[in-house]
């Protein structure tokens, strides 16, 4: 059985103090989940936020990674210091850094590879644009992103993948994709996996849906068969809104 997975990318938003508030109301309203819960905050909010999460069922992951080790890589942040704060998953290649910092899949494949080495589990962001869309090639590009993100990853460490498909259109816009689309295209990544894999890691594998996702409207997302989860932007930023969405 797989145990959804709903996780909040704060993306650039909450510094330590706008942080620690979020987790103490946050956790006021969490009770017991059917859900494994994540937050990703920026890396300047990860200390505090490990710090008063260390009795909590709710999970931590940053947003980004480096592939190397340490060195001269001004900027860049290791995984290694992730660890450090009690950091479980790792965002991946979203669609923000593929196309505002020019990411490609080769490095994207670099930060998987590196991310499951130190035992953090990435979440792979793929999608489609929406020209992409309108020119019927969201299948072939989402097929494309995953094959390339997913190079030289043996089956045990894919299993440890949570896929995260984001239509690009849909994210930020208010825009969501319908529920039988996303799930018509999370069914397509699963059967990708099979054939990258075997039938196994592909019914155990977690695919979220990101895009607009919403307290009115996550629970229809939630009831499709091939979606184990969500990965939310704007309304994962004010615990109301989040956990309306985590207890859909
Ligand atoms: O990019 C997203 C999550 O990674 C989605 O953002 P929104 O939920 O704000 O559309």
């Amino acid at each position: 059985m797989r145990i959804p997975i709903i996780a909040g990318n704060w993306k650039m938003n909450k510094n330590k103090k706008d942080t620690k508030k979020f987790i103490e109301d946050f956790e006021a309203l969490i009770g017991d989940t059917e859900v494994e819960v994540v937050i990703c905050p920026p890396f300047t909010s990860l200390d505090s936020a490990s710090q008063m999460l260390k009795n909590s069922s709710v999970k931590l992951g940053a947003q980004n990674m480096s592939w190397e080790d340490h060195g001269a890589f001004t900027g860049e942040v290791s995984p290694e210091m992730l660890l450090e704060q009690q950091v479980e998953f790792v965002i991946i290649g979203h669609s923000e850094r593929r196309q505002i910092f020019s990411e490609t899949d080769d490095r994207i494949n670099k930060k998987v590879l590196k991310a499951l080495e130190k035992e953090l589990r990435p979440i792979l962001c793929v999608g489609e644009t929406l020209e992409e869309r309108e020119g019927e090639k969201a299948f072939e590009v989402v097929k494309n992103q995953l094959v390339q993100g997913l190079k030289n990853i043996s089956g045990e460490d894919a299993s440890k993948v949570v896929v995260a498909y984001e239509p690009v259109w849909a994210i930020g816009t208010g825009k969501t994709a319908t529920p039988e689309d996303a799930n018509e295209m999370a069914a397509f990544i699963r059967n990708t996996i099979k054939e990258l894999y075997t039938e196994e890691i592909s019914e155990e594998m977690i695919i979220q849906y990101g895009g607009s996702v919403k307290p009115g409207n996550v629970e229809e997302i939630m009831n499709q068969t091939d979606i184990d989860g969500a990965l939310v932007g704007g309304a994962s930023l004010e615990a109301k809104d989040f956990i309306e969405i985590v207890n859909f």
